[in-house]
């Protein structure tokens, strides 16, 4: 076992909380963490959406790529992963290569509710498809749950759960399986 301590990617579609617990877990672990799709909207100094809008969804598949690529290489962190990220092959290959993927999975009807209640979601969260709204997560959860699901290490069902108890079950799994990182 590789004692360097790694990567620990979040994973999963958007509004199951990646960048809510990201953060609560690396203050638990000491240490840091970072927000794929905050880190595109710096390098790219604009939003996901005008991302999306002036340069269209492939550029934005690109600056994501690049990015995790960079991220996937540090060591301690915590990375929330974009929902869509781990639908590439290289980057799923590279996520679970650097340390542990989590997927925090989630019913339709609590994913819509979060997406529809967090402000943010105009800036990061424009249509994937012609539909958007509950249609669109429907459609987009049942081709992706495969791919979740197949590339995490630990999956957690977080609709009844608290981002402080979704930290609290991370971090036991983690300190179990990886306890040569947080032993030394
Ligand atoms: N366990 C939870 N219980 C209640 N509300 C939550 C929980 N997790 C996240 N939320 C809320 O849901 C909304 C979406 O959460 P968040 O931005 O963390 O999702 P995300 O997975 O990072 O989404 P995206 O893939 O679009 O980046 C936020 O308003 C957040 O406060
Ligand atoms: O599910 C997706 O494809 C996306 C999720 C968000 O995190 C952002 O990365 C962007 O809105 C695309
Ligand atoms: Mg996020």
């Amino acid at each position: 076992m590789n004692e360097t301590p790694g990567v620990i990617t979040l994973i999963g579609y958007r509004g199951s909380g990646k960048s809510s617990i990201a953060p609560l877990l690396a203050t638990r672990l000491g240490w840091t963490s970072v927000d794929a799709d905050a880190e595109i909207e710096r390098r790219a100094e604009r939003s996901i959406s005008q991302i999306f809008e002036l340069e269209g969804e492939s550029t934005f598949r690109e600056l994501e790529r690049q990015v995790m690529r960079d991220l996937l290489k540090s060591s301690a962190i915590i990375v929330a992963a974009g929902g869509g990220a781990a639908i590439n092959d290289e980057t799923r290959a590279e996520m679970k290569a650097a340390g542990e993927v989590v997927y925090l999975s989630a019913t339709v009807d609590v994913l819509a509710g979060r997406i529809a209640g967090d402000e943010s979601s105009p800036d990061r969260r424009p249509n994937l498809t012609g539909t958007g709204g509950r249609v669109e997560i429907v459609r987009m959860l049942s081709l992706r749950e495969p791919i979740y699901r197949q590339a995490a290490s630990l999956t957690v069902d977080v609709d009844e759960l608290s981002p402080d108890q979704i930290a609290d079950r991370i971090e036991m799994f983690l300190r179990k399986r990886r306890a040569v990182w947080f032993n030394a």
